[in-house]
């Protein structure tokens, strides 16, 4: 673990004041280990265990994914876990939502404009040499994933320019992340999601933790958080596929096993 200078004087002010903090984390590469098929995706036990202390003692703790929301919750067996009664889940980059008082989803109708695309992309596939890549249909949002594809980093970058092209042509809006390129609807992000999210809450301090080019809005934000007195601590799930995040991160660790210990030692100094 690697842990810049400002992270002492954050954490200091999360054990002063617990009940205004909101510890929030992104899913995939983060609570959960990167795997070839979305569908086999779960939350690390131990992370979701550490979540779980967390819950009793802070203001709020969330989850803020790229997933559809009901997917997240199912695959991070959130609901009915004890610890957990107050938790948040932000799904779609912020437009879906779950809460865990009373079992609430919020889940908006789809949009109509990606049915255009998901038609137009087994031509695009079949014309760049990636019929194999895995087709992931959000409903908000299409995943077009590289990872089972012999070469997934050139399938990647053979896909980019065509995937972004199709998704300017239905003005839609581009998600690279590990080794997947997303088309979803522009206007929302991780970034307006935190923030509105620690806005609710009320929250003074705000742990997000997170892996994915995704992520990057949420981190900004975060530090932009810091103009209105709330102090923000990143912590980056390091991981050799994704760079990007770990320069601006207070806290970088080894990936969801590091995430979920990183974790568990801020419950233990909690006295969760
Ligand atoms: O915001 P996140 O929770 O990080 O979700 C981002 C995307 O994650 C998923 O894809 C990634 O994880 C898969 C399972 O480990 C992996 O197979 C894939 O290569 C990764 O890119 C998910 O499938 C996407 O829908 C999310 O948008």
């Amino acid at each position: 673990m690697q842990q810049g200078p400002g992270a002492d004087e954050v954490l200091a002010a999360i054990t002063a004041e617990p009940a205004t903090t909101l510890v929030a984390a992104d899913f995939d590469g983060t609570l959960s280990p990167i795997v070839d098929d979305p569908e086999r995706a779960f939350a690390d036990p131990a992370a979701v265990d550490a979540l779980a202390r967390l819950g009793r003692v802070v203001g709020t703790v969330a989850v803020i994914t790229g997933r559809p929301v009901r997917t997240a919750v199912r695959l991070g067996g959130f609901a009915g876990r004890d610890g957990l009664g107050s938790m948040v889940v932000l799904g779609q980059y912020g437009v879906e939502r779950w809460d865990a008082d009373g079992d609430r989803y919020d889940v908006p109708p789809d949009p109509p404009e990606l049915a255009a695309v998901a038609e137009a992309v087994p031509a695009l596939l079949a014309a760049h040499d990636a019929e194999g890549a895995r087709v992931e249909d959000k409903g908000r949002a299409i995943g077009i994933h590289t990872r089972e594809l012999p070469d997934a980093a050139a399938a990647f970058e053979r896909l980019r320019g065509p995937v972004t092209a199709l998704a300017e042509q239905h003005g839609l809006h581009l998600e690279p992340g590990k080794q997947v390129l997303e088309i979803r609807l522009p206007g929302m992000d991780k970034g307006h999601a935190i923030e509105a999210l620690v806005a609710e809450r009320g929250a003074r301090q705000v742990v997000f933790a997170g892996d994915d080019l995704g992520d990057l809005p949420a981190f900004a934000a975060v530090r932009g958080l810091a103009a209105r007195g709330v102090r923000g601590l990143l912590v980056c799930s390091g991981s050799t596929e994704e760079r990007a995040l770990s320069d601006q991160a207070d806290v970088v660790v080894d990936g969801p096993a590091g995430v979920a210990d990183w974790l568990a030692a801020l419950a233990d100094r909690l006295g969760a």
